[in-house]
């Protein structure tokens, strides 16, 4: 095949899943602490045997237990970036980019060309000379990118690239990964919407060691079908179970929304962006056909407003309010309200057998 598939599980972790990345994507793997993204890319990178699996790059095995075959990481052709970077602390910063291409056997010069070439594309050129022990954290990661890619790399693994860094350095790096990942088969594992928004054509969720969910970055976050994909998209997500065209849920709650697809068997997901969601103090006189009465449970800041988690019947349904409608209508844990929203803003899909949504009904947040 083209493209990278790691196949792995390792039973000390409770590890076994499968990422699939055709030639030239990028993936995110996504998915709470200790799920085993990392674990993950170890595999791929060869740092981990795992009890049983296959790693394939381009046609190439790199890994095959049964086979006994382990093909050792600097043989890999897989470049790894992990949150900082290490760098040689005693060479200059030419010279740590300069290291990939020189133990593949280029000469002294022209890997010091390939090195040069590789800081211009991202963008430290001047810093060349320096000691890489004088960098910021901010250059520090960029040459760390230089250096893996310097060395021709076939796939590229990114383990929280962006996390160690400030706002404003994380945003100027992640500009030059949606570069340098253009073409080049990746895996980013990250928790930062934005570098998963920027960089990642498809995302797989693991949780507990598992893929519950993998699609189009556009799907899995638009209409997301695992917990986890739901609280990262900042979107209320409920299990229910299909009547006729509504999601039906619990003790007879019915959320009337658009089915976005033919479902395929009686259990269904809806998604509601707590912005959609209408928060009044009295029954609204409005057309929207889902009108719920709830009670306010906790009340959280929002850069442009509230954020109003409200229960209705078993449910904790997410609602974003302006500050201006937060202030008008006095809200405090326990305040009782009615929530609305249009069925045209209710998104209801079937599950697919990747998703596997956590028994719970709602996952929100921002
Ligand atoms: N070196 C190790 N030895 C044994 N168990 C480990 C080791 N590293 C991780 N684990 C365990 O394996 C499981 C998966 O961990 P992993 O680090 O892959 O998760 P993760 O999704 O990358 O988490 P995070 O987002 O916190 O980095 C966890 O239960 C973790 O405690």
């Amino acid at each position: 095949m083209s493209g990278l598939r790691v196949a792995g599980r390792v039973d000390e972790r409770d590890v076994d899943a499968e990422l699939i990345v055709p030639q030239g994507r990028v993936l995110a793997v996504i998915g709470p602490n200790g799920a085993g993204k990392s674990t993950m890319l170890q595999v791929a990178s060869g740092l981990l045997l795992p009890d049983a699996g296959r790693v394939e790059l381009d046609g190439r095995v790199l890994t095959d237990v049964e086979a006994g075959i382990q093909v050792p990481v600097h043989r890999r052709r897989i470049g790894l970036l992990a949150q900082s970077g290490l760098l040689f602390r005693h060479l200059s910063v030419l010279d740590n980019v300069a290291f990939g291409p020189r133990s593949q056997g280029a000469s002294r010069h022209s890997a010091r060309t390939t090195a040069l070439e590789w800081l211009e594309r991202v963008g430290v050129a001047e810093l060349a000379p320096r000691p890489s022990r004088e960098l910021s954290g901010g250059q520090a990661q960029r040459v760390a990118l230089a250096r893996t890619l310097a060395a021709s790399p076939d796939a590229l693994l990114l383990d929280e690239p962006t996390s160690a860094l400030d706002v404003r350095v994380a945003a100027g790096l992640r500009q030059v990964l949606t570069e340098a990942t253009r073409g080049l088969t990746t895996i980013l594992v990250s928790h930062d919407l934005l570098d998963i928004v920027s960089l990642a054509d498809e995302v797989a969720v693991i949780e507990n060691g598992r893929v519950v969910e993998q699609g189009e970055t556009a799907r899995v976050l638009g209409r997301p079908t695992s917990s986890f994909a739901a609280g990262l998209a900042g979107v209320n997500l409920v299990r229910g179970r299909l009547d006729g065209t509504d999601a039906l849920i619990g003790e007879g709650l019915h959320i009337h929304g658009i089915p976005e697809d033919e479902p395929a068997g009686d259990e269904v997901l809806a998604v509601i962006r707590p912005s959609s969601i209408v928060v009044s103090l009295s029954r609204p006189e409005s057309s929207a056909r889902n009108v719920w009465q709830g009670q306010v449970n906790v009340l959280e800041p929002l850069p442009h407003g509230i954020r109003v988690r409200a229960d209705v019947g078993q449910l904790e349904l997410a609602a974003d309010i302006t500050t201006a409608s937060a202030a008008e209508l006095k809200l405090a844990p326990g305040t009782r309200v009615w929530l609305s929203v249009k069925a045209q803003e209710v998104a209801i899909s079937g599950v697919s057998a990747h998703s596997a949504p956590s028994s719970g009904v709602t996952a929100s947040g921002a």
